[in-house]
């Protein structure tokens, strides 16, 4: 491999190579390290795919997070209590029996908001549907002890992320299990409303015999807007072709081909309500879509338009609705999801006569809600686990096979920023860190993000008492004042692997150890993955090669016969194993700088001794 351009040219000398081995096994932990193994479970768990998000970033701007741990034996590891995991909805059984093998399961459904609160503090994960709101204060109840909130279904709008975020707490959700059933909702509510079907059914049960009043409207021919064209939306456009609709729809994210393969046209918001005699919401609440079915919105519509809504309640202003419909401009509604749910029962909406309603059904059915209950029973024990969940709402979501490829970068960039904060006098004055990866691949064939996590997290947790982690690593690096920029340089090496190499530089700091800094004059540490293991490779301008396991010493000393000897001597007196010697230079003979791995923590007279060996000019002992 190419040594860095920033080191010396002179190449390093091993003493001692490590036989070529697998990937170190590493965690991406939301828990502390010492807590890893007691969550260690025969649990087998299968990772959902999600599309990995390329994330061109040069300063920190966006609130993605997480944490590493490397491979611990499991010997000496005492036997602790299992994670607890409170379960505030009904969660189909499959996915509770995962969940009970895994953890203690207290299943405690409608909770007052207080007891909730009582209960977060006792537990490790939450899982809950749509009825329970997650708010800050939950968050702050539980005072750290919470890890992860599994979000048993798709809407995440119950829960407020940005607290979530702030306390290291990942979110994730069952994104897929209940996608068919949501869309089987929708259809069913277009052919019932349509046909009148609740409303006659009702007049029945009342002893009536209305079918002159029950005459309704068909299907075939008509255009329907699908408004939000994800996984939901989706599946009822393709129901609704099959039903003879013309189906077109606006979603300002989805790709127009994906669109025209099902033969659905991708127009504007104004042309899709504008246009459809039937309207579908598929769209998620957020800020952008709240109330965006409004008085103005609803005057645009072709007067009697039927609208169907099995997404959020949020995204209409149901007062704006109840006008519509009394205007005529609206004939019908058929609503499965409300602003407040319930809605109080004398909503004029609900009591409306061209309204139909469902109690947020969409999701239930019994195959949807055991999907739903696995889905999210392996998203949470993953979680728990330390492993990257693909379904993560408030992190870096990456697909596994890109997580297989990029694990050891990830812990080499945690072990990089460690070591490189660690050079800094005192810890203090770090606010600039400068990140190069060299990579043979395209700029956009690399997502950095889960990278730049971990190494903030090095950077910040050896100075801090802050607890980092993906999840809040970009928050936490913001509140400290922390700028981290990355710069990627494409070289010629071989694009079989993601990253030649993570070069870290603290900028306009003083260094406790002079032949760190570099001829810029600031800290540069440098590390590469070699077969699979993480390497230091450059530290300042000196080139070494020593891999990141243990403990480290540093010593800058003359380059002259006989120093390997008499420092490993000092060590092996100690009883202190080495694992791995390298000596860079810059000139014969000159300045050399020593990199000894070590297993152990070398006592202050250890040190000391190596301190008082004539030909060493500085050294320092950094933990990794
Ligand atoms: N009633 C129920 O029981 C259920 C409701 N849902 C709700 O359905 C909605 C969609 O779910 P999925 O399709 O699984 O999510 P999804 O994330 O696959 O699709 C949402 C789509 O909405 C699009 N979108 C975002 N902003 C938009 C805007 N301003 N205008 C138009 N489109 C916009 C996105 O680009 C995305 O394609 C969610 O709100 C979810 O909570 C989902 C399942 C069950
Ligand atoms: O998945 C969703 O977004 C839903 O709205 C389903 O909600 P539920 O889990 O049935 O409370």
């Amino acid at each position: 491999m190419a040594i860095s351009s920033s080191c010396s040219s002179v190449k390093a000398v091993n003493t001692r190579w490590t036989s070529p081995s697998p990937s170190p096994s590493s965690r991406f932990s939301l828990l502390p390290t010492s807590l890893h193994r007691r969550y260690a479970t025969n649990v087998k768990l299968t990772a959902t795919s999600a599309a990995l998000k390329t994330v061109e970033q040069t300063t920190l701007t966006e609130d993605n997070k997480f944490s590493s741990v490397g491979s611990d034996s499991d010997q000496d590891i005492p036997t602790l209590p299992k994670p607890r995991i409170l379960v505030a909805e009904k969660l189909g059984e499959a996915g509770l029996n995962l969940l009970r093998d895994f953890g203690d399961v207290d299943c405690s459904y409608e909770l007052s908001p207080e007891d909730l609160k009582k209960k977060v503090a006792e537990s490790d994960a939450l899982i809950v549907r749509s009825g329970t709101k997650v708010t800050r204060e939950v968050f702050e109840a539980a005072k750290g002890r919470l890890k992860v909130v599994g979000r048993a279904g798709v809407g995440i709008d119950n829960v407020d992320l940005q607290a979530a975020t702030e306390h290291g707490c990942l979110v994730v959700n069952a994104p897929t299990a209940n996608t068919v059933a949501a869309a089987e909702h929708g259809i069913a509510l277009l052919a019932s409303m349509a046909r009148n079907v609740a409303q006659a059914d009702a007049s029945i049960k009342a002893g009536k015999w209305e079918r002159s009043k029950y005459v309704g409207v068909s299907l075939v021919g008509k255009t329907l807007a699908v408004m939000g064209f994800g996984k939901v939306g989706t599946e009822v456009a393709r129901r609704a072709k099959g039903l003879g609709m013309n189906v077109i729809s606006h979603d300002p994210y989805a790709p127009a081909d994906r669109a025209r393969a099902l033969g659905v046209d991708l127009v504007s918001f104004d042309q899709a309500i504008s246009t459809a005699d039937f309207v579908s919401l598929h769209m998620p609440l957020t800020p952008a879509t709240k109330k965006v079915f409004n008085d103005e919105t609803f005057s645009k519509m072709k007067k009697g338009v039927r609208l169907v809504n099995v997404a959020r309640g949020g995204v209409i202003d149901e007062d704006a609705l109840v006008r519509a419909l009394d205007a005529g401009i609206v004939a019908q509604a058929a609503l499965d999801v409300f602003c407040e749910e319930p809605p109080s029962k004398d909503s004029k909406l609900i009591q409306h006569e061209n309204v139909t309603v469902t109690p947020h059904l969409g999701a239930s059915t019994k195959e949807a809600q055991e999907g739903v209950a696995i889905e999210i029973a392996e998203a949470v024990a993953g979680a728990l686990k330390g492993e990257l969940s693909a379904t993560a709402v408030n992190a870096p979501m990456v697909a596994p096979e890109v997580l297989s490829e990029l694990t050891p970068y990830i812990v080499l960039a945690e072990k990089i920023g460690r070591l490189a904060v660690q050079l800094v006098s005192g810890g203090k004055g770090v606010q600039s860190i400068k990140v190069v990866y060299r990579s043979a691949r395209d700029r956009d064939d690399l997502d950095t993000r889960l990278l730049r996590a971990m190494i903030t997290k090095g950077i910040i947790e050896p100075i801090s008492d802050s607890y980092v982690n993906l999840v809040n690593a970009d928050f936490i690096a913001k509140q400290k004042g922390l700028r981290i920029s990355e710069e990627r340089m494409v070289v010629d090496t071989s694009p079989e692997y993601p990253i030649d190499s993570i070069q870290v530089q603290i900028l306009n700091v003083e260094s406790n150890f002079a032949g760190a800094v570099s001829e810029s004059g600031d800290i540069s540490i440098e590390g590469k993955v070699k077969y699979g293991v993480p390497h230091l490779t450059c530290v300042g301008s000196f080139a070494v090669d020593v891999s990141l396991e243990g403990n480290l010493i540093l010593c800058r000393q003359v380059d002259q016969p006989g120093m390997i000897g008499q420092v490993g001597n000092i060590l092996g007196e100690q009883n202190v194993n080495v694992n791995f010697m390298s000596v860079g230079r810059t000139v014969v003979r000159k300045q050399a700088i020593m990199a000894i791995g070590v297993d152990e923590e070398p006592n202050s007279k250890t040190l000391e001794r190596i301190g008082g060996v004539s030909a060493i000019a500085e050294f320092v002992f950094l933990k990794l």
